[in-house]
């Protein structure tokens, strides 16, 4: 039997003991969530665990369990295919991601936590974890959306920290999770709080070759730069829908981009106009006004004139994939009006009175311009 000097002085260790002592200073990574970007993510930091000694080889996958039309369980499936057959159809996720239904127990030994579930959930899990993770775990948030309480708005970073009791940083960009899961080349920014040395990390966990990951000291510009790209997708959606063309739909996209900016900076003064500039903010705006599922919803909504809901037209087009942009435009309306600043923000406004059928879709233009001449400027906000 070895002491535990001899475990702890590398001089002393026996190869056996020295490969369990670096084992044992390795991180080992879980992924939370299992959907379209979930199942990426999870490809993503498994190609690095293994070229990396800093990281265990094995990543684990919490899956939200689901019984498939073939009666299989897709955890059974995932695990014997290599592949998210639902969510990620074709791609193979790595043999070193082992998908686990079991919540508790697939992040009971995580150093290192990737939460990555639609927003409306977050909250419910975490709630389910509090007191359950290592206390020097960190975390980082895939997570595009917001909740808003009595108390005001808040972020999921935040969430995710106050439920959890460990730092959290934030991973957005322009990320059309299909495309990243064929390889195609993309980038995307880490936003942290205080801590660098653990934003290093998290660039070192997801950035490939075909994955550019920067970070910046801005959690919540990164964050809400993620977090209200999806509204204007929403209104470009419904350009698209209405056959206005590129013109008005790079109209949408820039005063879309110039109240992303001033509700961000109203929100948190400390919110850096770099931030817009990173993967997070502009490339995302474009990239999901382009090809994201909310556009996508957006404009089947604005072609069926309306009528169609759409709860309806997402559960017929994402088979189980979530928007996000629907009830982020609800939760921004909620807290311009609580604050007195619906005229500030017709875009954003518009959007929700749409969604919920107040409006017709082709008000995301006429309105705009007669709210817009009647509101108060948005200035140097
Ligand atoms: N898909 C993308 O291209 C993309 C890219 C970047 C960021 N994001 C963001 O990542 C987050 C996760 O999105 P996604 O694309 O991985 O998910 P998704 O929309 O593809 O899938 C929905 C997921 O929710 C799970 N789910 C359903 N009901 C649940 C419940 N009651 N509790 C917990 N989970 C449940 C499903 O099992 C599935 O894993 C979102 O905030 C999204 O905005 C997505
Ligand atoms: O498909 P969307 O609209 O949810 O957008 C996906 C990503 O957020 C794009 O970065």
């Amino acid at each position: 039997m070895c002491s535990i000097s001899a475990f702890l002085n590398p001089y002393m260790m026996t190869p056996h003991l020295q490969e369990a002592r670096n084992a044992s200073l390795r991180s080992k990574v879980t992924v939370v969530g299992s959907g379209n970007w979930g199942s990426v993510a999870a490809k993503l930091v498994a190609s690095n665990t293994l070229r990396s000694t800093s990281f265990h080889d094995e990543v684990r996958m919490w899956v939200f369990e689901e019984t498939l039309p073939s009666g299989e369980k897709l955890t059974d499936v995932i695990n014997g295919t290599n592949e998210n057959v639902k969510y990620l159809p074709g791609i193979k996720l790595g043999k070193n991601v082992v998908a686990d239904p079991d919540l508790e127990n697939a992040v009971k030994d995580a150093n290192m936590l990737v939460i990555v579930t639609p927003h409306q959930f977050v909250e419910g899990i975490c709630k389910r974890l509090a007191g359950k993770i290592k206390t020097e775990a960190e975390a980082i948030s895939l997570v595009k959306g917001m909740e808003v309480k009595v108390d005001g708005p808040r972020m999921m970073s935040t969430l995710i920290s106050q439920q959890l009791g460990i730092n959290c940083s934030v991973l957005m960009g322009a990320n059309i999770a299909n495309e990243i899961g064929q390889e195609k080349f993309s980038e995307a920014t880490v936003g942290y709080r205080q801590n660098k040395g653990a934003a290093e990390s998290w660039v070192q966990l997801f950035n490939t070759p075909y994955f550019n990951v920067t970070s910046v000291q801005d959690v919540e510009g990164v964050e809400l730069c993620g977090t209200l790209k999806n509204v204007v997708a929403v209104a470009a959606g419904f350009v698209d829908g209405l056959e206005m063309g590129n013109n008005a739909k790079a109209a949408i996209m820039r005063i879309g981009l110039e109240e992303m900016k001033a509700f961000s900076k109203l929100l948190f003064p400390t919110v850096k106009d770099s931030t817009f500039f990173e993967s997070c903010g502009v490339a995302d705006l474009i990239t999901t006004c382009l090809g994201g599922r909310n556009r996508g919803v957006a404009e089947a909504f604005a072609k069926s004139g309306g009528k169609r809901s759409f709860d309806e037209l997402e559960q017929e087009l994402l088979q189980g994939q979530k928007l996000q942009g629907v009830s982020t435009a609800s939760d921004v309306y909620e807290v311009l009006s609580h604050r007195g600043w619906l005229e500030l923000f017709p875009l954003f406004s518009l959007v929700h009175e749409i969604c919920i059928g107040h409006l017709p879709p082709s008000a995301i233009v006429h309105q705009y311009n007669q709210r817009k001449l009647k509101g108060k400027s948005l200035g140097r906000l």
